[in-house]
């Protein structure tokens, strides 16, 4: 995580798809925690895959758990989403890949979106036969609006990149991961000279409501999340999923 001028660049590294196990989300936790005690001045999102920015939730943390693991994963999960949601400095996700689900939640949990040409991101849970979580769904809500929000949440949409920027899912494109870095240094740069307190105050006055909701129904969301991932026809859902994204690396 290099810090240039109070900036830094978050590169997730868990190959092959950035996909968010609760060791990999422990791991975003602690480094958000650290970035806010070194009060930085910035911080970038991004990923070492050419290809992908984050798969989203590790489903395999979801395919036959164990009830503890399973309870811990999505309170990891939370943690993490709470850290980085209500981070005091800016942020900006450099989305150099595909970005479905949870790997979506991340950028939409930033403050400015920038995207590479030909990839696609979107909440597509529903398609999985799984359902995006109420604080997934106000993200995305909080990004492009009421109505736009409910079309692509029931379709389970994932977007084109161009698509995204059509609609406001992201604030620019930029043709390589090189210029959608500079792309997210020149919108973190715009930041820089504003009272930092001032901008804080702002920021979390507008994700307040957002966060409070999580905040004050934690045990009842994670309830929810067990209640749903432990249903026999969920299983067997994710266990088609994970068949097809295997055969399709056959
Ligand atoms: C009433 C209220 C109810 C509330 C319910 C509460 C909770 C329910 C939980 C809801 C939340 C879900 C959020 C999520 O994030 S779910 C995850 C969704 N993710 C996806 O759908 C992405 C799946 N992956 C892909 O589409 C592609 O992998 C890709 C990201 C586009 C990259 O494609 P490619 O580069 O071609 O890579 P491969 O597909 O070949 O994959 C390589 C390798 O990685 C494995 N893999 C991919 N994604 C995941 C994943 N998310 N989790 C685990 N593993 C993944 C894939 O199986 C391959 O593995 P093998 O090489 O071993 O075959």
């Amino acid at each position: 995580m290099p810090l240039k001028m109070g900036v830094a660049t978050v590169t997730m590294n868990r190959p092959p798809v950035n996909s968010l196990n609760t060791e990999h989300l422990e791991t975003l936790h602690r480094t958000f925690i650290r970035l806010e005690n070194e009060k930085c001045r910035g911080m970038i999102l991004t990923s070492s895959s050419p290809t992908v920015f984050s798969a989203g939730l590790d489903i395999r943390e979801m395919y036959k758990p164990e009830l503890e693991k399973a309870r811990k994963f999505w309170r990891t999960l939370q943690d993490m989403w709470l850290k980085l949601y209500s981070s005091p400095y800016p942020t900006v996700a450099a989305i150099n890949g595909h970005a479905p689900a949870g790997g979506c939640l991340l950028s939409l949990s930033c403050e400015y979106r920038v995207i590479v040409p030909k990839v696609r991101m979107g909440l597509n849970e529903t398609q999985l036969g799984i359902v995006a979580p109420q604080w997934f769904q106000d993200c995305m809500r909080n990004a492009i609006g009421e109505r736009e929000a409910e079309k692509a949440l029931i379709a389970g949409r994932m977007f084109s990149s161009e698509e995204a920027l059509k609609v406001g899912l992201v604030d620019e494109i930029a043709q390589n991961k090189e210029e959608c870095i500079q792309k997210a240094e020149a919108f973190l740069a715009s930041q820089a000279n504003l009272p930092m307190l001032a901008r804080k105050t702002v920021k979390l006055g507008f994700r307040h409501q957002t966060l409070s909701r999580l905040l004050t129904g934690r045990e009842a969301d994670t309830k929810i999340f067990i209640d749903y991932i432990f249903q026999p026809k969920v299983q067997k859902g994710l266990e088609m999923y994970l068949q097809s994204l295997s055969k399709k690396a056959a």
